[in-house]
């Protein structure tokens, strides 16, 4: 079998200035993982960067507009669905309201979340940003109870 193509994914890190917190929200349904918590964001489109893609998928499911963000951190995740390469921007400042444009569900969230489940793919940003807090990073989560994947 060839290689698995990565599928380069573009993710939004916002944090609250008065009090550090972090914007969760859930996938849609239709998505794979539905009803999961995640940050926002999306795929690049062809000849997008990082940034620009981010900026559109902000725009498009959460309804704010961001500033010049650099990348902080690449994972990867082999997801049964997909291969995702995960660029990972630190957001401090936005412009609009928050408006969930697929319908969905969005928590501003300190360490440890409680919200839950969280996506797989999410929990090695949660621990690192646990680490910077100066927590365990054993508490960027709490036991993730299983929702399906559809
Ligand atoms: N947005 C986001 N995606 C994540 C996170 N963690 C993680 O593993 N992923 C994965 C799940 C998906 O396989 C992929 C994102 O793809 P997606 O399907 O949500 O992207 P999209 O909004 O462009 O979707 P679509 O246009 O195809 O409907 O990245 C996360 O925290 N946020």
């Amino acid at each position: 079998m060839p290689p698995r193509k990565h599928t380069e994914v573009a993710v939004g890190v916002l944090i609250r200035e008065v009090d550090g917190a972090l914007l969760l929200s859930t996938r849609p349904p239709g998505k794979p993982y539905a009803g999961y918590w995640e940050f926002p964001g999306g795929k690049l489109e062809a000849g997008e960067t990082v940034e620009q893609a981010l900026r559109r998928e902000l725009v498009e499911e959460i309804g704010v507009t961001i500033g010049p963000v650099e990348v902080w951190k690449v994972t990867e995740h082999d997801y049964p669905h997909a291969l995702v390469r995960l660029h990972w921007c630190k957001v401090t400042r936005w412009s609009g309201d928050f408006d969930m444009r697929e319908g969905q569900q969005m928590a501003w969230q300190q360490l440890p979340l409680t919200v839950s489940p969280v996506l797989p793919g999410a929990l090695p940003v949660l621990q690192w940003l646990a680490q910077e807090r100066g927590l365990p990073t054993e508490v960027a989560v709490l036991p993730q109870e299983s929702a399906g994947t559809d």
